[in-house]
């Protein structure tokens, strides 16, 4: 299918944005007014860079407050579409999308509105141009779909149609079954956005919350089946605006919207290709940074460093089945504190996730490595973390363990494994990550959460599949534990291991306020021994959490959970108190 975006979907100016649609793989672009009346170029020049760049002006948009008009305001109303035609010729576009009314002049008269339309729709054919009619959720008095196809229908002049875009449809709670009643060829174009479940006013929701496909909450992929169902044939073509998206970089916003596509397009036929969902961790990888902070914390939790990697400073630590590198190797780019750079993804099928993450457009890293090192593939996930991809302890491909010749027994603790991982996005990157996650991966995004941070808000999403679970985070504050990254590790009895840590490492994790026991206890009962061992607890329908946090190292701390029952979450009713103790503990 061809694959088209509209120009408000990226930053920069027009150029700037052909550009990085160009480079993400786009065959087409819908121009945006405002940007081509902000543009410096000839609407002429401006067709030959799309040209040169291999992309088709597929749409021109829009002609706003054009019908159901008084006639002393038609004559204008023509004026600027006469105007709007000379304009799309120059461009080489030959659709243009005309919006429902919004003006409060607007009459609600279907019949005005089709013989105005009809009358737009003569002149432009007079232009080898033709017209979409778009219901805008917030129109005057034409604002669902099946309204303006009707209004369409009356018209009846073949240079009519309908575009369709997801965002108004679904916002408005329409049911798309509706669709197939068009005609495919009155269906002239089809626009995409997903958007957050938000309960707002829909004008603002669609101005500045609208995101790639796979990002939000819509069912879009449920909808472009229903439009494929009338034999439309045109681009699929995503328009989104997106308050973070009109800052960010663009190239890496066009890239993201490949990627959605990719991933709709899968969804609509299955090319063999699907998500190799991992079976959970095989390693954390920390950089050290010179610092004996971590191998200190690690060793009082009760790992051991059973091997050493043959040729690099690596280190493998290991309690049950957790295991975890440290990386003394400075790092090029990190700030120099120790941080997490890698997670080792236990995989069926490790050249099936290289070969589904390159599809996906993620950054496939290349292999450094010595000559006998087991051949490992990695991808660098949106926040520059390496992910390698691992299938530990089978016969059937190398295994990376064999890299560290084991000096030492691994000791069996009550530390069994790693629970979860949780990694900081910058703030621009959190709904590329999630559609990442989802579709690189195979992971399911759940709810989004705001945490409150003592100077800002951290939103934070799990995502989680197959027995792995991560968590995404961002910070709208610049303050310093907003880049934290951390590694939670499953534990067997932390209760016991709260008192063994508390007795022999004072200090080590993470002192909780009387208030937070004073709080919990008056919501679920008094347990002095959750109160005596520093403990956070948390329960959902299905069991119980309880979980502790260590101190700090450079941009990295441990936390210890264990679920009871069938918990399934991540303890996030604690994350604030979490949050300003570590706060406290920076400074
Ligand atoms: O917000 C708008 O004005 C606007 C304009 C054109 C569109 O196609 C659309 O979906 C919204
Ligand atoms: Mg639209």
């Amino acid at each position: 299918m061809r694959k088209s975006i509209a120009t408000v979907s990226v930053s920069g100016t027009l150029t700037e944005k052909l550009e990085a649609i160009a480079a993400a793989g786009f065959d087409g672009v819908e121009v945006f007014e405002n940007d081509l009346v902000a543009c410096p170029l000839p609407p002429e020049e401006i067709r030959l860079r799309a040209d040169d760049l291999g992309l088709g002006i597929d749409m021109y948009q829009p002609l706003r407050d054009f019908e159901a008009v008084p006639d002393d305001v038609l004559k204008g109303n023509l004026r600027r579409a006469e105007y709007t035609f000379e304009l799309m010729n120059r461009l080489g576009a030959d659709t243009l999308l005309v919006c429902s009314n919004v003006s409060p002049d607007a009459l609600p008269d279907d019949e005005l509105a089709a013989a105005q339309l009809r009358l737009l729709a003569e002149r432009a054919a007079g232009h080898g141009i033709r017209v979409a009619y778009e219901a805008l959720a917030w129109g005057r008095h034409v604002s669902e779909y099946l309204h303006a196809w009707r209004i369409v229908r009356t018209a009846d002049h073949p240079a009519l149609g309908v575009c369709l875009d997801s965002f108004h449809i679904l916002s408005r709670g329409s049911d798309p079954i509706g669709i197939e009643a068009i005609p495919g060829e009155k269906v002239f174009f089809l626009q995409l956005a997903d958007a957050p479940r938000l309960a707002m006013d829909v004008l603002q929701w669609s101005r500045h919350y609208r995101c790639f496909p796979g990002q939000g909450g819509f069912d879009v992929t449920g909808l472009v089946r229903h439009v494929l169902a009338t034999g439309y044939a045109g681009p699929l073509s995503l328009e989104v605006f997106n308050d973070v998206f009109r800052q960010s970089d663009a190239r890496r916003t066009a890239l993201d919207a490949m990627r959605s596509l990719i991933a709709l397009e899968e969804a609509l036929t299955p090319d063999g290709v699907p998500p190799v969902v991992p079976s959970g961790f095989a390693f954390a990888e920390l950089a050290t940074e010179g610092s004996a902070e971590l191998s200190g914390i690690l060793s009082a939790l009760g790992f051991a460093r059973t091997g050493t990697h043959r040729t690099k400073p690596v280190e493998l630590w290991e309690q049950g089945g957790a295991r975890v590198l440290l990386n003394a190797a400075p790092a090029e780019s990190a700030d120099e504190e120790p941080a997490l750079v890698a997670i080792g993804l236990e995989t069926p099928d490790p050249a099936a996730s290289v070969k589904r993450a390159g599809k996906l457009l993620a950054p496939v890293l290349p292999r450094e490595r010595a000559p006998r090192d087991a051949p490992l593939d990695a991808i660098a996930a949106p926040d520059g973390t390496a992910l390698f991809f691992c299938r530990t302890g089978h016969a059937d491909h190398p295994d990376w363990t064999a890299d560290f010749p084991r000096a030492e027994p691994v000791p069996e603790g009550d530390v069994t494994g790693i629970d979860h991982v949780a990694l900081t996005q910058p703030w621009q990157h959190f709904d590329e990550a999630s559609l990442f996650y989802r579709g690189v991966l195979g992971l399911r995004p759940q709810e989004s959460l705001e945490v409150a941070d003592p100077y800002g808000l951290l939103r934070s999403r799990a995502m989680a599949g197959g027995g792995t679970r991560l968590v995404v985070n961002i910070a709208r504050t610049v303050a310093r534990q907003a880049s934290r990254q951390h590694v939670a590790f499953a534990v067997r009895d932390l209760r016991a291991l709260a008192r063994r840590l508390r007795a022999d490492h004072p200090g080590l994790l993470l002192p909780i306020p009387a208030n937070y026991y004073d709080n919990l206890e008056a919501r679920y009962g008094a347990d002095p021994e959750i109160r005596e061992l520093g403990l956070l607890y948390d329960r959902d329908e299905e069991g119980e959490f309880l979980h502790l946090y260590t101190v700090t190292a450079g941009r990295v701390f441990f936390e210890l959970v264990q679920r009871i029952g069938g918990y399934d979450g991540y303890g996030a009713a604690n994350a604030a108190v979490r949050l300003a103790v570590q706060h406290a503990e920076r400074s």
